[in-house]
């Protein structure tokens, strides 16, 4: 089973990827939060940093574009060829209504015939190998029926579901039962990806829908970092889970401090990373609290250090 670490905007940049997998764990796959490109311009140029080969020495990610046009699509595709990627994912899965609302993300779903134009041109004239991630509509999980068979007639290196339409964002629960209905009708290799929280979580996906080549972690690997090694069946000690944490933290301080002037903008960039991953600590409350009220590295690091050396046993 190949297990992918999800992509998630303003938290699994290339400073949470090369940390995590060089300390805590080596996913299959990893994906970069989406480039949005229109028109054939990229929307926030910045975003094209998150792909730079210097922030990408420990593993290469795939590549995602969120766009819904050919020009663009292209434009991406020599950006990513420039800097030796091979593989595409096109975001079909943004629930937000100002990107859906341009018919971008899920805003593609109800509009098989524009995916179809789309992929025809991009799968006919790009060297790239072509994925997909998608939730199973923008407003009625039937829209995904008139996506199989659009799906089914492009050579996919995979699609990942993420079972739950565009309307929902990332509340209510997952449509287990639509995704096992529509996975099996799908050609292409299927990722399953959504509240993915523990093993048994893990285990269950996997009994029923055997067809399911990888499962996509993402909020549950920042709530839980060593549910990747769970999955695995590596058992860590406290000690070992405290050593590795340890490291995974300093080395994203370094990123952080490259990347961000001044501690305010480093530290509320953490602070968003930490409304998960205080979730791993006992009085996780208490902790994110104390984590908010830092006004400078020095107090943050102690704040965090003394919360993995104390309640992992260092
Ligand atoms: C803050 C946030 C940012 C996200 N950014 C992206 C993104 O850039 N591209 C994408 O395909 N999905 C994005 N997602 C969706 C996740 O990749 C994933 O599909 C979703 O969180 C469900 O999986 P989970 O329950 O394992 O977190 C984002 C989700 C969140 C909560």
């Amino acid at each position: 089973m190949k297990i992918y670490l999800a992509p998630l905007q303003g938290l699994t940049d290339w400073m949470f990827r090369e940390s995590f997998s060089k300390h805590v764990g080596l996913f299959d796959k990893t994906f970069t939060p989406f480039v949005r490109v229109q028109n054939g311009e990229f929307y926030r140029p910045n975003q094209c940093n998150d792909l730079l080969p210097e922030h990408n020495r420990f593993q290469k990610p795939v590549p995602q574009f969120l766009g819904n046009d050919a020009a663009s699509f292209f434009r991406f595709e020599e950006l990513c060829r420039s800097h030796g990627y091979t593989e595409i994912n096109i975001n079909m899965g943004c629930p937000y209504p100002m990107v859906t609302g341009r018919r971008m993300g899920a805003g593609l779903l109800p509009y098989p015939e524009e995916i179809k134009n789309l992929l025809e041109v991009i799968c006919h004239d790009s060297t790239m190998k072509i994925s997909v991630k998608c939730r199973l509509g923008l407003e009625h999980i039937s829209e995904f029926e008139a996506l199989i068979p659009v799906f089914n007639a492009f050579p996919l290196e995979e699609i990942i579901i993420h079972p739950r339409v565009g309307k929902q964002q990332y509340k209510g629960d997952v449509d287990f039962d639509a995704f096992l209905n529509y996975a099996s009708a799908l050609k292409a290799p299927v990722c399953y990806n959504g509240d993915i929280n523990s093993n048994e979580d893990a285990t269950r996906i996997l009994q029923q829908a055997p067809e399911v080549k990888a499962l996509m972690l993402g909020r549950g690997v920042l709530q839980h970092p060593f549910l990747l090694s769970e999955l695995r069946n590596a058992s860590l000690t406290a000690d070992e889970k405290a050593a590795r944490l340890k490291s995974f933290h300093k080395e994203l301080i370094t990123h952080c401090q490259q990347k961000y002037s001044g501690d305010h903008h480093f530290l509320k960039h953490l602070e968003e990373f930490w409304s998960y991953q205080s979730a791993e600590f006992e009085n996780s409350h208490k902790l994110f609290k104390l984590i908010k009220k830092c006004k400078s590295l020095d107090q943050y690091e102690r704040v965090i250090f003394s919360a993995i050396n104390g309640i992992l046993g260092a």
